[in-house]
């Protein structure tokens, strides 16, 4: 976390803290890495922030107090046409594999439109909004009409993140959908996930049947891909030791959590991710993944996570 700096006359926050990051990142996680038509940026002004990518809406930096807690590879392309690796894509209206089109769906790779650019609001926090709509694209895959506004309110230690998918069709519709977000951890061997003891999870490397976690405090030793069920609302992801972080993800209406890291020797076989880079970052990811998510036409659904640092 930043430090206040001795030096009161700086006149910037950049200035006047010292920002303890972890191993430097060549990731592009600012504003100015970015054409101005490209991004979104939340900027409160004390050091919270954050930064949102039109490809695929993916929200691809999130600051507390000057500290970058979301992971974004160094070799994530941006070309406006391949998934951003890092920060938080959004999987719809598939997660996973998918008989229709790509995994985890089309979101992710969409360019999306602004619907409310970033205002502050009468307590200081920021909000703003994006939205996309079906296309003659996304029909080809998926035929149904339908609408998504995804909107962010940026506090001074939290970021709230909602995703409300419409159902504009005359049919219903049925999708299944997360938001797969890497918080970026300063050394996987020494962080915790906890929240998840007790539960049932799905381990999509081993397969078979359903396991029960036993661990209160996870440590991914490995390569991690399993979906917890029915999981609470609360989760906490803590790492260190420098920069220590701690951060509780809450969320609403996702009733699953992946957890994902590649490891080693799939990080390899992973082209826009740098081989050793699987060390600086856990995916924990809110879905509706076990159960789809049914929408009777015209209706709507709205689901939401909050991350807020606890430091
Ligand atoms: O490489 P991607 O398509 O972005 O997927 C990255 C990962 O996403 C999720 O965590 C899935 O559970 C994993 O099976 C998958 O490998």
């Amino acid at each position: 976390m930043g430090r206040p700096c001795q030096n009161k006359c700086l006149d910037d926050f950049q200035s006047l803290y010292i920002i303890e990051q972890d191993t430097p990142s060549m990731a592009k996680q600012n504003e100015t890495d970015f054409a101005t038509g490209d991004v979104v940026f939340m900027d409160r002004g004390d050091g919270n922030s954050a930064l949102l990518h039109l490809h695929g809406a993916t929200l691809i930096s999130w600051k507390c107090q000057g500290l970058e807690n979301l992971f974004l590879s160094s070799k994530s392309v941006f070309d406006n046409k391949k998934a951003i690796r890092g920060g938080v894509p959004i999987c719809f209206p598939n997660f996973g594999p998918w008989s229709l089109g790509p995994q985890h769906g089309f979101a992710r790779t969409k360019r999306w439109m602004v619907a409310q650019p970033p205002a502050k609001n009468a307590n200081g926090d920021i909000v703003a909004s994006v939205s996309l709509e079906d296309d003659e694209e996304t029909r080809g895959l998926w035929d149904f009409n339908f609408k998504l506004m995804y909107s962010f309110v940026l506090s001074a230690r939290s970021l709230k993140s909602t995703l409300v998918v419409e159902n504009t069709d005359t049919k219903s519709l049925e999708f299944t959908t997360a938001l797969h977000t890497y918080f970026r951890v300063a050394d996987i061997g020494s962080t915790t996930l906890q929240g998840l003891k007790g539960l049932k999870y799905n381990d999509k490397i081993t397969g078979g049947q359903d396991v029960v976690e036993t661990q209160d405090l996870i440590t991914v030793d490995k390569n991690y891909d399993r979906v917890y069920k029915d999981a609470p609302n609360v989760t906490v992801i803590s790492s260190g030791p420098e920069p220590v972080r701690k951060i509780e993800m809450t969320t609403v209406n996702f009733p699953d959590v992946v957890v994902w890291n590649p490891w080693d020797v799939k990080a390899k076989e992973i082209a826009d991710m740098e081989d050793e880079e699987y060390k600086q970052m856990l995916c924990v990811e809110a879905g509706n993944i076990v159960t789809p998510v049914t929408l009777a036409a015209g209706s709507q659904f709205e689901c939401s996570h909050t991350f807020t640092s606890r430091l």
